[in-house]
Order: C-alpha cells, then sequence, then structure tokens
C-alpha cells in the first residue's frame, strides 16, 4: 500500500523536468526521463557520470504547511547527519512555465563507502511525503528509479535520464506567488490561519491583524519609506528625517509584532513570509492614522518583504530573478501605497565597515558576507525591479549629514514638501502641511 501510494506519487513526478542546482555560478541542469537510453551531455557528465552513488529526494504533500515544514526538517537533517563525503544540491521537479508546479528536493551525491546516506535516506523516506530515486549508471547511460532501502521494487521501470534544454523561466520562481510572496492580505492570513495549531501564536498574530485594518487614507501627509540592506543607514536616516520633518516614523514589522518575530524567523517560508506580509498591513493602518497629522517616515516596507522573499526563494546567481517587469514585481493591490521609496545603497566594502563599527564580529560577519554575496545581489537587484511604486535609489556612502540632505532634496522634489533641520538657520520653520492634491 506504501509503497503502491509512492510509486503514484514518483509517477507523477517522472513527466516533470528535473532541475539541479550542481553549480551555483553556472544555471542548473536540466534533465527530463525517457524509456530509451540516451546519451549525456558532457555538463551532465559531471554529476551523473562518475562512479559516485546518487540520489534524489523530492517533497510531496496536499497539505501546504506540512509540505513546508518537512522540507526545512529534511534540509536540516541532510546538513547535519550526512557526512562530509556527501553533496547535497538543491532540486526540483516541475512544467515549465506553470505556475505552483514545482516540486522541491535534494539530490545527494555520495563520495563515501559506507551505507550512512542510505541510513539517513531510509529514515527520511518513511515520511509518507517523501519520495527517494537513486541513480545508476550503466556505460554511457545513467538511468533513475524509485529507490528502496530492500531492493524490492521489481515493478520499478528503468527511466534514462535525458539532457534537457534550459528552462526560460528559473523553477524557483514558478512558485513564489502565495508561497513566498503575498499579494494580497487575505492569501498571508490564511496561511497563519493553517497554522494556529502548529504555531499557537499565530493566533495571537491573527488577532492584531484584525484589531487594526487599514484606515483609509485621504488627503493627507507624505508617506516615505526608506529601504536597504543592513548597515546601509537605515535607522541613522530615518531618525534625522523624524526631527527635520517634525514626522511619525514606523517600521514593518511593527513594534507589536516584535514578540512573536523570532518564533516566525525560525519556521520555512511559506509561513515567514506571511508574518512578514501581515506586518505591512499592520504598518500600513498605522501609516493610514498618523499620516492625517504629520508626515511618515517607514524604516522596511513592502519592498524589504518582497525583495528578501524573492532572494531568498531563487536559487543560485542573479540571472535567476525572475526578469525585470515581471508580474512577481508587482505592488500588492490592498496595501497602502507610499508617496516616495528611497532605496540606500553602499558598497559592499563600506557596508562591512559598517557593520564592524555597529559592533558586529569582525570575522563571523566577514564570512557571513562571503557565504551571503549572492543573497545580497539578489535583494538589492530585487528591490530594483519591484514597481508601482519603484524605489529611487540613494548614493548613502557620504557622511549622514550628507546624505540626509540628498534626501531632504528629493523629498522636496518629489513631495513638495520643505524641510527645515540642514537649511540654514533663519530659513527654519514649521514649513510641512498637508497636501491638497492627490498624491
Ligand atoms: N552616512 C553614514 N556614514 C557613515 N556611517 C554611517 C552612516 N549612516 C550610518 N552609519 C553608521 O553605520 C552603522 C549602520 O547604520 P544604521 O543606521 O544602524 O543602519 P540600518 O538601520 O540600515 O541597519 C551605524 O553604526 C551608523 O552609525
Ligand atoms: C521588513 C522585513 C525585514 N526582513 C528582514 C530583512 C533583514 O535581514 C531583517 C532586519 O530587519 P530590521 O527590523 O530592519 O532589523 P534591524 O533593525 O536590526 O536592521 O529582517 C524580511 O525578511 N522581511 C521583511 O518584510
Amino acid at each position: 500500500m506504501m509503497l503502491k501510494r509512492a510509486m503514484f506519487r514518483c509517477g507523477q513526478l517522472c513527466s516533470r523536468v528535473f532541475a539541479v542546482e550542481f553549480d551555483l555560478r553556472t544555471e542548473p541542469l536540466y534533465f527530463t526521463l525517457s524509456s530509451t537510453p540516451q546519451e549525456l551531455h558532457q555538463a551532465h557528465q559531471q554529476l551523473f557520470g562518475g562512479d559516485e552513488k546518487l540520489f534524489s529526494l523530492h517533497v510531496h504533500s496536499d497539505s501546504r504547511t506540512e509540505k513546508a515544514r518537512t522540507h526545512a526538517e529534511i534540509k536540516h537533517k541532510l546538513s547535519v547527519a550526512l557526512s562530509r563525503d556527501c553533496d547535497v544540491f538543491e532540486a526540483s521537479a516541475f512544467i515549465p512555465d506553470v505556475k505552483n508546479s514545482v516540486v522541491k528536493g535534494f539530490f545527494i551525491r555520495d563520495k563515501s563507502t559506507t551505507s550512512l546516506s542510505e541510513d539517513v535516506l531510509k529514515t527520511l523516506q518513511q515520511s509518507k511525503s517523501v519520495c527517494v530515486f537513486s541513480y545508476k549508471r550503466e556505460g554511457q547511460y545513467c538511468w533513475q528509479e524509485l529507490w528502496s532501502p530492500v531492493n524490492q521494487v521489481e515493478e520499478s521501470v528503468r527511466q534514462y535520464v535525458t539532457p534537457a534544454a534550459a528552462a526560460e523561466r528559473h523553477p524557483s520562481t514558478l512558485n513564489i506567488t502565495s508561497s513566498d510572496v503575498y499579494y494580497c492580505m487575505n492569501d498571508a492570513y490564511e496561511v497563519l490561519r493553517e497554522c494556529t495549531d502548529i504555531i499557537p501564536e499565530s493566533k495571537e498574530v491573527l488577532k492584531l491583524v484584525n484589531e487594526q485594518l487599514e484606515t483609509s487614507r485621504g488627503d493627507a501627509f507624505p508617506v516615505i519609506v526608506i529601504e536597504g540592506l543592513d548597515a546601509t543607514g537605515k535607522t541613522t536616516l530615518t531618525e534625522a528625517l523624524r526631527e527635520s520633518l517634525n514626522a511619525t516614523l514606523l517600521k514593518s514589522p511593527p513594534q507589536c509584532l516584535a514578540p512573536f518575530r523570532q518564533r516566525f524567523d525560525s519556521e520555512p517560508p511559506l509561513i515567514r513570509r506571511a508574518f512578514y506580509a501581515l506586518g505591512n498591513y499592520i504598518t500600513a493602518a498605522h501609516i493610514g492614522k498618523e499620516s492625517l497629522r504629520a508626515p511618515v517616515i517607514v524604516d522596511r516596507y513592502w519592498h524589504s518583504t518582497a525583495a528578501y522573499a524573492i532572494a531568498t526563494a531563487v536559487g543560485g546567481r542573479v540571472e535567476n530573478l525572475p526578469k525585470p517587469g515581471s508580474e512577481l514585481y508587482q505592488w500588492p493591490e490592498d496595501l497602502l501605497q507610499p508617496n516616495l521609496v528611497l532605496l540606500l545603497t553602499v558598497s559592499p566594502e563600506e557596508r562591512l565597515r559598517r557593520l564592524r563599527d555597529r559592533g558586529q564580529d569582525k570575522t563571523v560577519e566577514e564570512a557571513e558576507l562571503e557565504i551571503n554575496q549572492l543573497f545580497r545581489l539578489k535583494v538589492e537587484e530585487a528591490y530594483k525591479r519591484i514597481q508601482n511604486p519603484a524605489c529611487i535609489i540613494v548614493d548613502a556612502s557620504p557622511s549622514p549629514r550628507e546624505v540626509l540632505q540628498q534626501v531632504e532634496h528629493l523629498i522636496r522634489n518629489k513631495c513638495h514638501l520643505k524641510t527645515t533641520s540642514s537649511l540654514p538657520d533663519e530659513t527654519r520653520s514649521h514649513a510641512i502641511s498637508p497636501h491638497t492634491t492627490r498624491w
């Protein structure tokens, strides 16, 4: 029974294209399966041509929360339980251009002569959501079969690995909508509602959302969002702007969600990103109220939520990101829009200096920067591709005072707002007023 179910699931997988993130600097290795032997290309030989043991493992479930949590659990187990002789690559099985068709998983290359990887896979395979394949070679060819630790899979058919053309859209971009980025409040709300049994804090977060549903914003004071990677100077600038504009300072996620943040940060992206998305709607409600009284400065908002989510979801290199203009960079229809979004940018070296000045451990931070170099590049690129409203790039490498002046200048031009602090004393006045025209 168990085997039948596994075979059914694997059968569904076999009609897909497989992608293995074999080398993060290049595009994935793509292959399909065929009942007749197929010669491997040189690129595929690198993975399938040696004499290492090869396995792939995919996580399948009708429940999205169960699927996300099982995937995260397996990722963790593979990273701690396998020996150093094993390479683990991100892998997926998908139908090209079909949204939500991706079944995520891992590809394992075991160079050892021990049976450790088989033992680990045996335990993992006990989960009804996990499907394991092994890969065997014969001369030029390599075939995939449903893996069983006791070799009882007589019915299993040999499916030959067949090199496939690169997919136009990187597979990781197919499942982003409503799994990593939420384009309306309800989608994010539903995910947390599905989690209330396993994560009791979800109830409290949903309660806060219900209490603070967005109030409408009429002709109000301007709303200016400051975005950027960690240590680009957002806190420094937003504090200065609060002074100079006599503004209210808000942030996303809002203070009321701070007690839950750590809990949700330890959850897989599906749940963690829903939490951050809801944070924006609470902040939006605060913006709606506060902008009736004064200009509002927001430290991170939707751009951060979407850019970090997309950069985490998209494996490998920057080229794998959704192309500029993709619908994945659209602003959610039901989320209050700011008047201006400014993206602070500094060179990686300057960022490192600022992180250090802030007291972060030098070696830990350097190692992190190195490992996450690709991630940072992807976040920054995603920031720049988000539309309606798009962000304006601000070079944040000069002194805090110069950055403030530059930003004040932009605000004056774009929001028709007079600012006071960095002007000469005699010209200072409380010159900020609400707008009579629509922003
Ligand atoms: N324009 C600037 N020039 C030099 N150092 C800066 C500048 N802006 C901020 N810093 C310093 O860099 C560090 C990070 O700034 P911070 O405002 O906390 O960044 P963020 O809020 O984006 O993480 C702090 O130590 C801060 O004093
Ligand atoms: C607002 C937001 C932040 N983040 C991430 C980005 C940063 O790595 C991290 C920092 O958040 P932040 O609250 O700005 O912390 P700090 O004040 O210490 O800089 O949270 C998201 O992943 N999604 C979001 O929606």
